[in-house]
Parts: C-alpha cells; structure tokens; sequence
C-alpha cells in the first residue's frame, strides 16, 4: 500500500474568531484541474507521512511547516493507494502557489460553500466535517 499525504494547514483567523485553513487549487491532471486540496503529495520509500508532508510542503508552497496529529478519515483511493491528512501550521515562510493554480485561506462558512458546491477534490470531502468542527473553534489552540 502506498500513502498519499496532505495537509490541513491552519492559522487564527485574522478577525480573532476560529481559525482558517489553506486550500490549493490543483493544476493537473484534467479530472481534477482547478478543483480545491489539501497540499500534498505521496510519500518517497522510507519516508514517514509527517517527513513526506514537511518535504511536500516545501516544494509545493515554499514554506516550513511544524505537522501535527493525524486527521481521523483515510480515504482509499485505488486498491494500492490511501489519502492521509496531517494538521500543519507554519514555521517560516508565506505560502506560494509554486505547482498549484492558486492558493486561498477559507474560513468555516466558505469551506462549507465550497464543499457544498463541488469545488472539493471528491476524495477530500471527507474530512469537511472534522475540519469545520476545528475552524469553528473559538480558541484555535492544538487541534484534539
Ligand atoms: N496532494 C493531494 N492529493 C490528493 C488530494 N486528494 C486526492 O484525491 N489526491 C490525489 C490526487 C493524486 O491522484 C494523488 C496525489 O497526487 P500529487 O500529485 O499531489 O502527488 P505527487 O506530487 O507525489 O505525485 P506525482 O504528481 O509526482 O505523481 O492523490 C489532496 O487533498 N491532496
């Protein structure tokens, strides 16, 4: 089995109420061009998903981040490949669309429009509800 890992990459919102996720808007291939992701990327033989993550997330936004715990869904994919996700924050660094469309922060109602109106990679959606219960958070402190 090989493992696809993305990040859910957060910071407070700027209106001091919740907090705000980074979506990516994919480039290729055809099928998913211009939907919404979580930045990501398979992992390289030997590598751990939060090594894979820090690695990814550098080459794909240019920045540093610190990965946390794991989200609770793994999405199959195909028989020989699962999606993981990792809540991320970052170090150093402003995030740059360096292989994607463009890069957006949402809030909670805007991810909800957005899964709601199929904007999503299909396979992300699974995580919405997870991740609006953090985003919804009046604290914003460590994911649980
Ligand atoms: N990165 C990422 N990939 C996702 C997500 N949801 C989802 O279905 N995928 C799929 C798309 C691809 O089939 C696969 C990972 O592709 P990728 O293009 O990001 O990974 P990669 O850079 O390591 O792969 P490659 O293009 O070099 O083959 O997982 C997601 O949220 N983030």
């Amino acid at each position: 089995m090989r493992f696809v890992v993305a990040g859910a990459v957060i910071r407070p919102a700027p209106s001091g109420a919740g907090a705000e996720l980074l979506l990516a808007q994919r480039s290729y291939p055809a099928d998913v061009a211009g939907l919404w992701e979580l930045p990501g990327g398979k992992l390289a033989p030997g590598e751990t998903a939060e090594q894979a993550l820090v690695r990814e997330l550098a080459e794909e936004l240019a920045v540093t981040v610190a990965v946390g715990a794991a989200l609770s869904e793994q999405v199959p994919l195909r028989a020989d490949l699962t999606l993981v996700a990792h809540w991320a924050r970052v170090l150093d660094g402003v995030p740059r669309a360096v292989e994607h469309h463009g890069l957006t922060w949402v809030d909670a109602d805007r991810l909800a429009a957005m899964a709601e109106s199929g904007v999503l990679v299909p396979a992300d959606t699974a995580w919405v509800p997870e991740l609006l219960t953090y985003l919804r958070r009046q604290d914003s402190g460590e994911p649980s």
